[in-house]
């Protein structure tokens, strides 16, 4: 019998300043080492995915954020047949200073350099 596969429910960050967005880049330590990514995690059982995001900002860059919009989800699955949905959120930071509690480095890029970096045309 073929069970259905879980989903698990991931936010992410699209965090914009002065026309630029933040990349991060995931630690040797993290799980998916080196690989970029928007800042996010995973949503607890008790929270929104807004209150999910603010959380884990807070946790990985040490600071407080104001979501302004929410994006198309999309699914991706994983080796292991491990299936998240990741709900993208255009935000931008209101207070404090970024300070790295988890990841290796972070790069602010244009949309142009995004497009360049990851090879892909239609954003
Ligand atoms: N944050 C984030 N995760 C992404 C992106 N793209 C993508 O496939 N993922 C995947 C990688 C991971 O399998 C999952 C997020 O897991 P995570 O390890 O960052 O979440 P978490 O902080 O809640 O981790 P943990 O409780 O398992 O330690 O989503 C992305 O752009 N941002």
């Amino acid at each position: 019998m073929n069970l259905p596969n879980k989903i698990t429910p991931v936010t992410c960050a699209i965090i914009e300043q002065d026309e630029k967005i933040l990349c991060a880049q995931r630690s040797e330590k993290m799980k998916h080492p080196l690989k970029w990514e928007f800042p996010g995690g995973k949503i607890e059982k008790t929270e929104s995915p807004g209150s999910c995001l603010q959380r884990e900002i807070k946790e990985e860059l040490g600071v407080e954020i104001e979501i302004l919009e929410q994006l198309p989800t999309s699914k991706h699955t994983y080796p292991g047949n491990i299936i998240i949905s990741l709900l993208p959120f255009r935000c931008k930071i209101t207070s404090g200073k970024i300070t790295l509690a988890e990841h290796k480095q972070i790069k602010w890029l244009s949309l142009e350099e995004l497009r360049i970096w990851i090879g892909w045309r239609r954003i």
